[in-house]
């Protein structure tokens, strides 16, 4: 039986979810689907602790999150959310070393490993502000990268991505977990993107979680059908499925 890293147990805040209970295992790529407001973000938020759950726990190797102190849980946990803000303008590669700060170190190794993962070492002294949204996006991501976290949480972390970047963070997280043994949670819109990238779906809907599993069941046309309300069905082979919606749904 696999060692859980992450867990929520009972996981509730206010109506916006309303007890949810999961493991989610290092070396995997865990993918959160869902309609808008089923969630997601709340869901993500609590597991890297940055919300207090009013019901429930979210836990780390068995330690419940809030009783981490900030600084260790910032070196364990690195969390991506949804509209990152950036209060002051600095280059992309200062941005990227704040990674390193739950670590209280300034080793260039990591950040130069993070840059060059997320293909920003032409934009490294490019003052974040003159950065297009995408790259910007890039540079977040890198920073939570430098930090070597143990888990990886990303808040649509493929939203303002183009194919190609989409493509190659999707490998670039599966090597994470795969490779490095890193726990790594995305919330994903494209059930395609999900499907194929993720080793596990937690398939949420108004604050509960509906299904979860492998993404061919999680991600089932049954369920997508009780969540989403449309007819779909996935066409291709595994690794390369394609969500294809009925006449009428799409
Ligand atoms: N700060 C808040 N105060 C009150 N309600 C909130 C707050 N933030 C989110 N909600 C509500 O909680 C529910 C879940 O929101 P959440 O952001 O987790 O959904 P989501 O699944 O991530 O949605 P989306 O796909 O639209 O990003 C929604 O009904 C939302 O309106």
């Amino acid at each position: 039986m696999e060692t859980p890293m992450l867990e929520a147990h009972k996981l509730a805040l206010n109506h916006r979810l309303r007890g949810v209970c999961t493991k989610i295992a290092a070396g995997r790529v865990t993918a959160i689907c869902g309609p808008n407001g089923a969630g997601k973000s709340t869901l993500i938020r609590l597991l890297a602790g940055v919300l207090e759950p009013t019901g429930g726990e979210a836990l780390m190797d068995g330690v419940r999150l809030r009783d981490m102190h900030p600084r260790a849980r910032a070196r364990e946990v690195g969390y991506l959310p949804q509209e990152p803000q950036i209060a002051w303008d600095v280059s992309a590669r200062n941005l990227v070393s704040l990674g390193r700060l739950a670590h209280g170190d300034a080793r260039r190794e990591p950040v130069d490993a993070a840059l060059a993962a997320m293909g920003l070492e032409a934009l490294a002294d490019r003052p974040v502000s003159t950065l297009s949204g995408g790259e910007r996006a890039r540079v977040l991501l890198a920073r939570v990268l430098a930090g070597e976290p143990r888990c990886i949480l990303a808040d649509e972390p493929f939203a303002s991505l183009d194919l190609a970047y989409q493509a190659s963070l999707a490998q670039h997280l599966r090597t994470q977990a795969h490779e490095h043994g890193r726990a790594v949670v995305v919330v994903v819109h494209g059930l395609s993107l999900a499907h194929n990238l993720a080793d596990r779906v937690l398939l949420l809907n108004d604050g509960l979680l509906h299904a979860e599993g492998p993404p061919e069941y999680a991600l089932s046309p049954e369920n997508l059908r009780a969540v989403f309300g449309v007819e779909a069905h996935w066409l291709g082979e595994p690794g390369a499925k394609v969500l294809s919606l009925a006449a009428g749904d799409a």
